[in-house]
């Protein structure tokens, strides 16, 4: 699979990135709690220096809660204040400024004793497209702004908010990898929604999720597909998806089975949260945690 996704703004992002971030109290990283690592940009450890840091595990309605709790604490280990939302219903984001106050209540108390009692607390907010960034804002905001949309690449230029509690917001542009060559990566992308659809085949997507949902929730695509899995198979994915179609009924001239048709099901259903509430990778995939 070959992924080519860098287009020129995403460059210029990240050198606005660096030059708003003179000004800047703390680093709010916007994941999707499904593929908490595989949502972040690499590049943000290098960009936010020594910055405080906040991750907020987005997308929580459709993920695991025992794996979200193991991964908000596997953040906090790191030196991360750790924020679980679920923003397009509204859950957690409340608490976004007092979280962010709380990182920052050193600092706070220092500008308190300088007499800068009134100084808002600065904080950027990044994110891969797609991964929620305008929802969430609107909710901290609370106000329904037009700017959230579920196609990646939809928030242009930087832009400051002043939010209630103390903070001024800073949203920027989404980026993601400059390249990557790790097909996992492009796959766990992919099923969740974050790149368009026609970057990939959807059959051997659909076969990839398959194979994913296999290892790491075997019981939801059983349940819901009625279908076996085979302890041995060469072609896991395509035999899974082969299954679920037949069970449909999805059959093209000739008997044979419309693969095309139930991949594009599988993966709406995924990403709708038909399936349950899956997460797709586990802080036990990545041994060496580097600090915050
Ligand atoms: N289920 C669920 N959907 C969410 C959540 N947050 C955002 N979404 C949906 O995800 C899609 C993308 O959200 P946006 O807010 O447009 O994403 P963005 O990061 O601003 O995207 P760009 O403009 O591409 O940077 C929309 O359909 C949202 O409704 C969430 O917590 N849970």
């Amino acid at each position: 699979m070959n992924i080519q996704w860098y287009p020129g703004h995403m460059a210029k992002t990240r050198r606005q990135m660096l030059e708003n971030l003179k000004n800047i109290d703390l680093v709010c990283e916007l994941v999707d709690a499904r593929i908490p690592q595989v949502s972040r940009n690499p590049d943000m450890d290098d960009i936010a220096g020594d910055k405080p840091r906040m991750i907020i595990l987005n997308r929580t309605d459709l993920a695991d809660p025992d794996e979200t709790r193991r991964w908000a604490a596997w953040y906090r280990a790191q030196g991360y204040a750790v924020l679980e939302t679920d923003s397009q219903h509204g859950a957690g984001t409340s608490r976004f400024a007092a979280a962010a106050r709380e990182r920052l209540a050193d600092k706070i108390a220092v500008w308190n004793e300088k007499g800068q009692t009134g100084r808002s607390v600065r904080v950027m907010v990044v994110g891969i497209p797609n991964v929620g960034k305008s929802t969430f804002i609107n909710r901290v905001l609370g106000r329904k702004s037009a700017k959230a949309a579920d196609k990646p690449g939809v928030t242009r230029g930087a832009q400051w908010f002043r939010v209630q509690g103390g903070i001024d917001l800073l949203d920027t542009p989404g980026i993601l990898w400059p390249k990557f060559d790790d097909e996992r990566v492009g796959i766990l992308l992919a099923v969740t929604g974050a790149v368009k659809d026609d970057i990939l085949d959807i059959e051997t997507l659909a076969c990839k999720l398959f194979e994913l949902l296999a290892e790491r929730a075997p019981q939801a695509i059983i349940d819901r597909y009625k279908l076996t899995i085979p302890e041995e198979s060469d072609f896991l994915g395509y035999d899974l998806l082969q299954q679920a179609g037949r069970k449909r009924g999805f059959l093209i001239s000739g008997g044979e089975i419309d693969t095309e048709r139930m991949a594009r099901i599988l993966l709406d259903e995924f990403r709708g949260g038909v399936l349950g509430r899956i997460t797709l990778e586990t802080p036990e995939d990545y041994e060496n945690a580097p600090e915050a």
